[in-house]
């Protein structure tokens, strides 16, 4: 496989950080229709880091992520993840870096008619080729990892509350041991309690597991606690990314908006005392 382990790439993010770079997207156009949602967007994700990714609704997050992971197509652009050129490599070389990244949907996903047992299993089927009883047993250390009680194993999605949908799809994220996980909005619909322990056990995750993490969120709490960089989408671009301090001195009415506003400054003072 042509893969480069470690790469030391300037940044066009602005950010003046070099390091390890796991996905480097330059250029990325993606559109539906007429009109294109992302226009040459560039951004770099560093191995180890919780990458926050915010931008106003509908400036197409989401969108960003799904392109990176090859749901949605570019119309221009190239992404490189894990030194892969995604576009030129062979099928076998993307199946390999398939399975090194996990993603959480928004709203979790969960197949209605699996267990959560069977849903972190799906994966295990698509890739590896294991005994039922050693994806048991990875299935029921995956449920423990993320804090779920073992007899979660069976119920089906509709028996579980919220916070128990997120981790039982962070668990289905995990499933393959991967590097990198994609989280599209992990704790928008629960409680602040809720939130808080789940941003804590992203954060254990990242330390115990050297995850590195792109999460897509709308979640201050989440930004100021765990993220250790942020970026900003607007203009069909990543308008900054860089440390909360970097993002928040943009000038861009939308950050400042977003950063300094009446919310922001209650979550900062909180934490700040925390
Ligand atoms: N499959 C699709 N077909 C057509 N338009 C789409 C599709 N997916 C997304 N869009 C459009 O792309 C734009 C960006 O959507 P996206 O879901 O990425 O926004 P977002 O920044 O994640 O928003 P939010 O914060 O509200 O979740 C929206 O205008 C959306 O309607």
């Amino acid at each position: 496989m042509a893969e480069v382990e470690h790469m030391e790439r300037p940044v066009a993010d602005g950010s003046g950080k070099a390091g390890d770079v796991i996905i480097r997207a330059r250029g990325l156009t993606v559109g539906f229709g007429e009109s294109n949602i992302l226009d040459g967007l560039d951004i770099d994700i560093y191995r180890g880091e919780v990458l926050g990714v915010v931008g106003g609704s509908g400036t197409g997050k989401s969108v960003l992520l799904r392109t990176l992971v090859g749901l949605l197509p570019r119309r221009a652009g190239a992404v490189e993840m894990f030194g892969v050129d995604i576009d030129t490599a062979s099928r076998e070389e993307q199946r390999a870096v398939e399975r090194r990244w996990g993603i959480l949907f928004q709203q979790g996903a969960l197949f209605s008619s699996l267990t959560v047992k069977q849903n972190i299993q799906v994966p295990m089927r698509e890739h590896l080729h294991l005994p039922q009883s050693l994806m048991d047993e990875l299935a029921e250390l995956k449920i423990g990892m993320v804090g779920l009680r073992p007899d979660a194993a069976d119920k089906y999605p509709s028996e579980l509350s919220g916070g128990m949908i997120k981790r039982a799809a962070l668990a289905r994220a995990l499933a393959l041991d991967p590097d990198l996980v994609f989280l599209d909005e992990p704790t928008s619909g629960l409680d602040p309690i809720g939130a808080a322990e789940f941003d804590d056990l992203i954060s254990k995750l990242r330390d115990t597991l050297g995850l590195t993490v792109f999460m897509v969120t709308h979640d201050l709490d989440s930004l100021f606690s765990i993220c250790d960089r942020v970026a900003a989408l607007g203009n069909k671009r990543i308008l900054v990314a860089g440390d909360l301090k970097t993002v928040i001195e943009n000038p861009d009415p939308w950050i400042q908006e977003y950063f300094r506003g009446k919310r922001a400054r209650g979550v900062a003072a909180r934490i700040s005392r925390s």
